[in-house]
């Protein structure tokens, strides 16, 4: 499908999922995941225009991604069918400290794009475009990628938005640091995990992370501090948003869900604070089953929950 204008564009590599919802039988739930994928269909969730760019393999993978994004209503006419390259695969699995990620995605469709491959005109179109960590991490092209992507959005005047999205499995952390740190200075928008930004900063304490991220320029930095809720910032302002009650089973993707829910706010009503107060409440909810999409809420159970909690049930 294709949207005359695209509100928010994501950039980075889409997984198919294996899912070990019970792993005494060996079984595993397939899904879909990556994490800028994952943004994307709970933005298109909260009723923003939402499109993907990179590549997909043709295989069984790529076509369950392509069928989950016309489902959700995510533009994919700009993302490549590589003729050879598979799409990238991962593994969940369950263990007492929560999720266990392991992958088969070395010299994946995704990994293999590259900066010529952009559509830079759609870039310099949309009013947000955003990437992370993981985008950057699988292959030095499409680090590369998400440099020019970031330089056409800025001479454009368009918005970035960028997820930390730590992952030690795909590359060293001093690499990491650097070029996260470095995208984070061209970034409008930071969304770090405080995992992740206490690895990158050596820090521990949610304000002097903040005011790390501030300094390197973003104008918002949306952190979420997992059962501790989430802190936004501003350089004039701060708030902490406490976490909702919730049975939680997989919060494989909840900080996704917290970034598609975020920017689907923020371009809604241009109020960082609203935006964290709903992706507080959509992150929480998408713990509740298993999978980094299947669970993930949409307006209406958001705004049902957010009226529940006003009304203090
Ligand atoms: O870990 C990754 O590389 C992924 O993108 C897979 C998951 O869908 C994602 O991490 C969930 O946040």
């Amino acid at each position: 499908m294709t949207h005359s204008q695209i509100d928010l564009l994501c950039l980075g590599e889409p997984l198919g999922e294996f899912n070990a919802t019970r792993a005494e039988s060996g079984a595993f739930q397939f899904g879909q995941g990556g994490d800028t994928s994952n943004c994307a269909v709970a933005a298109a969730r909260q009723g923003l225009s939402v499109g993907y760019v990179g590549a997909l393999g043709d295989d069984m993978a790529g076509r369950s991604v392509r069928a989950l994004w016309r489902r959700e209503g995510v533009d994919d006419s700009h993302v490549a069918t590589h003729p050879s390259a598979p799409t990238g695969l991962y593994f969940v699995d369950h263990g007492p400290s929560g999720h266990v990620f392991s992958y088969l995605r070395a010299g994946s469709a995704a990994s293999l794009y590259g900066p010529g491959d952009l559509p830079l005109g759609l870039i310099g179109a949309a009013r947000i475009v955003q990437a992370s960590g993981i985008s950057q991490a699988i292959s030095a092209s499409a680090c590369d990628a998400v440099f020019t992507a970031f330089e056409t959005a800025r001479a454009a005047g368009v918005l970035t938005a960028y997820d930390t999205n730590l992952r030690l499995k795909l590359w060293p952390l001093a690499r990491a640091r650097a070029i996260i740190h470095a995208a984070c200075a061209m970034a409008d928008i930071v969304l770090p995990g405080l995992d992740d930004a206490t690895q990158l900063t050596g820090l521990s304490e949610p304000d002097a992370i903040v005011d790390v991220y501030l300094g390197l320029g973003a104008r918002v930095v949306a952190l979420t501090l997992g059962h501790e809720g989430s802190l936004v910032a501003t350089p004039v302002r701060r708030e902490r948003f406490r976490p909702i009650k919730v049975d939680a089973i997989d919060a494989t993707g909840a900080g996704d869900c917290y970034d598609g829910a975020f920017l689907a706010e923020y371009l809604r009503t241009g109020d960082a604070f609203a935006a964290g107060a709903y992706a507080n409440v959509a992150a929480a909810l998408s713990t509740q089953g298993y999978g980094a999409v299947a669970p993930v809420p949409r307006r209406a159970d958001v705004e049902a929950r957010m009226a529940a909690e006003a009304r203090g049930i």
